[in-house]
């Protein structure tokens, strides 16, 4: 049997880097896909013989683990289905060694970490078991739109699925996309919270959460709060196609943070008001308490101090500041989005809006379209 799971990529409307000093932040799914597609393969009869293979479509790359050698390094694992326990330092240090060996091009090195968090998931979710995982996936690697956390939530659901831990069961062979309960998605959240210690160091939590759960969520010291969202706002992302990782910058703003400990205070709390305004907004849209076009009047501005704060935070680049200038000819806000240093730029485009002056000039002249 083929499990199959996908998970979406996000965006951050606000809060990036504070969220993981304690400040709230706002992000939500986008439709671009990670799919994890797991085959088990038969135990061979003397118990000893098959592999574990990891097949990433996108970049054209195989790897493949024996069993017995998986064996050797990480000890007879049996697999658990239940809550996880974090990587030990001993665990992590047998896994980077199962490294060795893998033909990772050197312009690929940055696999390495998904490789790792792959073998965690893998060898402590379902053992040492023999099978064949195909990922594809829509999102552009490290570009701020949550590609690792997508990674190991579409890992964690499949690997998960294909213990018997989590899923319905229902409608095999339905064509449709079926949705995980509750509980089931705690458990994927955690495990793939998991998997993107591995690959980011501190992470949050908010970019597992929000591909998990889906929809628009507030976050804040691992506390998710859904937010109602109608007349979604639309935004245009441009990737600067500048490569960069999450890891090294979110270890950048902690040393910034340790050498100026009360003004990256003062930051982070400011950064904390503006994403408790954000989300606060969207959820009064929902009610209709407020138009749509003072919505986005609102965000926007929200936004461009949010940039503001994250170039004091040092993750802004000149390729993001690029954008931000050629949007601002257009009287267009934009802010960088997930980990910064390039990657994906976010710019708001408002909902047009018919303007109509009366009484000065003609009709024709006063009416039109913004
Ligand atoms: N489809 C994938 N296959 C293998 N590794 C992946 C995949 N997607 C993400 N990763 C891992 O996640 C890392 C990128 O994560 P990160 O730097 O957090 O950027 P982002 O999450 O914004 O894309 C990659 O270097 C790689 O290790
Ligand atoms: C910078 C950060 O706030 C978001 C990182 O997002 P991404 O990996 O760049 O998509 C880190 C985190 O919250 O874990
Ligand atoms: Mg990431």
């Amino acid at each position: 049997m083929e499990v199959r799971a996908r998970a979406p990529g996000k965006i951050i409307l606000a809060g990036e880097h504070a969220v993981v000093h304690g400040s709230a932040a706002v992000a939500a799914a986008i439709d671009l896909y990670t799919t994890s597609s797991l085959r088990l393969l038969p135990e061979e009869e003397d118990g000893g013989a098959g592999a574990v293979e990891l097949d990433l479509r996108d970049s054209a790359l195989v790897f493949s683990w024996p069993c017995s050698r998986l064996r050797g390094a990480l000890g007879e694992l049996s697999g658990k289905a239940g809550a996880p326990a974090p990587c030990s330092p001993d665990k992590l240090a047998a896994i980077a060694k199962l490294m060795e060996g893998q033909e990772i091009p050197e312009a690929k090195i940055w696999l390495s970490a998904g490789l790792s968090a792959f073998l965690y998931l893998y060898t402590s979710i379902l053992g040492c078991r023999p099978g064949k995982t195909v990922v594809i996936s829509d999102l552009p690697i490290g570009a701020g739109l949550g590609s690792s956390a997508a990674f190991c939530v579409s890992m964690s659901g499949a690997l998960l699925t294909a213990s018997g831990a989590v899923g319905t069961g229902r409608g095999s062979g339905a064509e449709e996309w079926q949705l995980f309960g509750k509980d089931d998605l705690e458990l994927v959240n955690q495990w793939a919270f998991q998997g993107e210690k591995i690959i980011h160091g501190k992470p949050s939590g908010i970019d597992n959460s929000v591909s998990t759960f889906g929809s628009m969520i507030k976050f804040k010291k691992g506390e998710l709060t859904n937010l109602r969202s109608r007349n979604p706002v639309k935004m245009l992302i441009t990737d600067t196609r500048v490569g960069r990782n999450t890891k090294a910058l979110v270890a950048g703003v902690s040393e910034r943070a340790s050498r100026h400990p009360d003004a990256t205070a003062s930051v982070f709390n400011a950064v904390n008001s503006i994403s408790e305004e954000l989300s606060s907004i969207v959820e009064l849209a929902a009610e209709d308490e407020i138009a749509i076009t003072s919505k986005e009047d609102k965000l926007a501005e929200l936004m461009e101090m949010n940039q503001g704060l994250l170039q004091c935070m040092g993750v802004s680049h000149s390729s993001i500041e690029t954008v931000l200038r050629t949007s601002l000819k257009y009287s267009l806000v934009s802010k960088l989005t997930g980990a910064g240093g390039g990657g994906c730029v976010l710019t708001l485009i408002p909902t047009p809006s018919l303007i109509i002056s009366i009484g000065q000039h003609s009709f024709g002249e006063s009416c039109h379209r913004a």
